[in-house]
């Protein structure tokens, strides 16, 4: 898919100039995603070098989910094209699902079954046989310290757990790329850490991961590389040195995606702490007079019932 027959005339991004990379794990070209009159991603174009760990970053609604959703085959984009690992995504959506690892959200999983049941069940769904989805799954439930709690539903799992055994089932199938939303949102440090080395030693053996984050310590700390993303576009992508420039990392991103504003600025959001601005003179009864029904309207009986009154038992 290259052309833009469905993106509205006048709104067109750039052409695409340059060919997509086959040698790279991932390669979008001029990807555009509108949602009625709102235009979700506008023309994107990324390599994702193969073993790399890449964070995606961008300030809520910049379009990083709906990229990923359309660079996995699971929606449908209006425009551009996406190659995994050489492949057209888009030709082919079976074939690229086979070769990602995505991990699902806490409400897109079957909550009812025990978490041993739901990796035997994605292990199987991916193709494996029983036996084999078993063993994987221990390993998985092992190295996610999840074992205890393998035979327990996982709608009682905390939101950490959830997290935990939502990444194991997009890993049961041993994917060449795992694209994975805030993984680390609830986990605590400990599991973290597990998570990390896991994820670090995919990567070593030529995996690629990507991941989407709002925390920059994390990406600054763990990925290899990042893109930051805003109004559904790149506005910087590399390695970490070169997208930080020299600078924080946080900081560079505040740059490069700009819509800081003095929340502190709040007037009347003080914490107590400061005298209440006065309100100026002309709408402040006059020194020494009494309060007027001017100057402070009176609460009138409300027009509409109040709850477990009728209006008659209100006049009352
Ligand atoms: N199904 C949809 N229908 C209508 N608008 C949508 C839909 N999905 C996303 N959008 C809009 O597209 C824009 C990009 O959303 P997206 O979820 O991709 O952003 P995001 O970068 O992942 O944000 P966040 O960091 O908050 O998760 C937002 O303005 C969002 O409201």
């Amino acid at each position: 898919m290259s052309t833009y027959q469905n993106v509205p005339t006048g709104t067109e991004p750039a052409t695409i100039a340059v060919a997509p990379n086959a040698a790279a794990a991932v390669s979008i070209r001029g990807l555009y995603k509108r949602f009625d009159a709102k235009v979700a991603v506008n023309g994107l174009s990324l390599d994702i070098p193969v073993g790399s760990f890449y964070g995606l970053v961008g300030p809520n609604g910049a379009g990083k989910t709906t990229t990923l959703n359309m660079a996995t085959g699971l929606l449908v984009p209006d425009a551009g094209s996406v190659m995994i690992l050489g492949h057209d995504v888009w030709s082919d959506v079976n074939l690229a699902k086979r070769t990602i690892g995505v991990m699902p959200q806490a409400n897109q999983i079957f909550d009812r079954l025990t978490g041993l049941q739901l990796l035997v069940y994605s292990g199987m769904l991916r193709g494996m046989k029983r036996a084999e989805a078993m063993g994987r799954a221990k390993d998985l439930l092992s190295a996610f310290d999840l074992m205890d709690a393998a035979d327990r539903m996982v709608s009682d799992y905390s939101a950490g757990m959830n997290k935990k055994i939502c990444l194991a089932s997009a890993m049961i199938h041993s994917p060449r790329l795992l694209v994975l939303d805030e993984p680390f949102e609830s986990v605590d440090p400990v599991s973290s850490a597990n998570l990390k080395d896991i994820l670090a030693e995919y990567v070593s053996t030529g995996g690629t991961v990507i991941v989407s984050s709002h925390v920059m310590a994390l990406v600054e700390k763990m990925c290899t590389h990042v893109a930051v993303i805003n109004a559904g576009q790149v506005r910087a992508d590399g390695t970490i040195a070169q997208v930080a420039n020299g600078e924080d990392l946080e900081d560079r991103f505040l740059d490069l995606v700009g819509g800081r504003h003095a929340a502190a600025q709040i007037s009347w959001l003080n914490g107590g702490g400061q005298e209440q601005e006065q309100a100026p003179e002309s709408q402040m009864p006059a020194a020494s007079s009494t309060p007027s029904a001017q100057a402070y309207p009176q609460p009138t009986a409300p027009d509409f019932p109040v709850s477990g009154q009728s209006p008659e038992s209100g006049a009352r």
